[in-house]
């Protein structure tokens, strides 16, 4: 092979990288969330890690399993190099008189990096307002902490038209406590879609992702806009994934069911 030409692998990134290009999406790494939620136990973790691997994993992807408190230190120690461990809730203080919570710096203590928040189901089950998810994200940025910042409409906001009423709202109660977006990542979940099998349409999903990113880039700035990450969550699977991945303002996925299972691997790979 002459020095010009390309092994098929590395014709594959060039591809890869044209395509992103071509897409607008130039400089925004794909990253693929896996939320696990409460599910598992070490048995099942150590099939998850099994199908885990990291050659499968494309260099140019990002990887960030969300896993139970519980656990992080068990999948902390085993994981994969290339992939990053994730909480799926901390506290907005740092250490006192909170029974049950888990504060930003004991994360970090244990190596972990990264954090999801405001999770519709934290919003709904467990009563968090827009004004605590802002105040957690606030304390977990200033710790070091990355975030996967969720927000969505229900069905009911969705069918009245509100959906960018409502999602502009969540991020507005982050904009005023937040100055620095560089290690927030947001997680676009339509709460119709989560665990009910209807995954919105890459239309769908596309729309919200780019008047979120219109917004940002009037109400945060530009560069903001153009640099930080949206995924979308709500139903992933291997079948649905490639469709969502190749829309212009989707930068990833944050799965549910779907984390559990070998078809993960399909979805951390989806753009490919
Ligand atoms: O955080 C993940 C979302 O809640 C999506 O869950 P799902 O993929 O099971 O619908």
């Amino acid at each position: 092979m002459s020095k010009r030409e390309c092994s098929p692998k590395c014709a594959e990134k060039a591809l890869a990288t044209e395509k992103r290009k071509i897409s607008g999406k130039m400089g925004r790494t794909f990253i693929v969330g896996g939320n696990w939620k409460m599910n598992g136990d070490r048995k099942t973790i150590d099939e998850i890690i099994k199908f885990l691997k990291a050659d499968d994993i494309p260099t140019d992807n990002e990887v960030v399993v969300g896993v139970p408190a519980l656990y992080l230190d068990y999948v902390q120690q085993r994981k994969p190099k290339n992939v990053e461990v994730a909480a799926q809730n901390c506290y907005k203080a740092d250490k006192g008189a909170f029974t049950g919570e888990i504060s930003p710096s004991m994360l970090k203590d244990l190596g972990i990096n990264w954090v999801i928040l405001g999770h519709s189901e934290r919003r709904k089950v467990f009563g968090e307002s827009d004004e605590l998810v802002a105040e957690k994200t606030a304390l977990a940025l200033e710790k070091g902490l990355k975030v996967i910042l969720c927000l969505g409409e229900t069905l009911e906001e969705r069918e009245a038209g509100k959906t960018n009423e409502v999602v502009f709202r969540q991020i507005k109660a982050v904009v005023d406590k937040i100055k620095d977006w560089k290690n927030v990542v947001i997680a676009y979940e339509p709460v119709w879609a989560i665990g009910t099998g209807k995954t919105a349409t890459p239309e769908q999903a596309q729309e919200v992702h780019d008047a979120l990113r219109k917004w940002i880039a009037e109400n945060i700035g530009k560069d903001v806009a153009e640099t930080i990450r949206i995924q979308y969550g709500g139903s992933v699977t291997a079948t649905n994934a490639k469709e969502l991945a190749a829309q212009n303002d989707i930068d990833g996925f944050l799965v549910g069911g779907a984390s559990l299972k070998p078809e993960f691997m399909d979805i951390i790979s989806a753009n490919k």
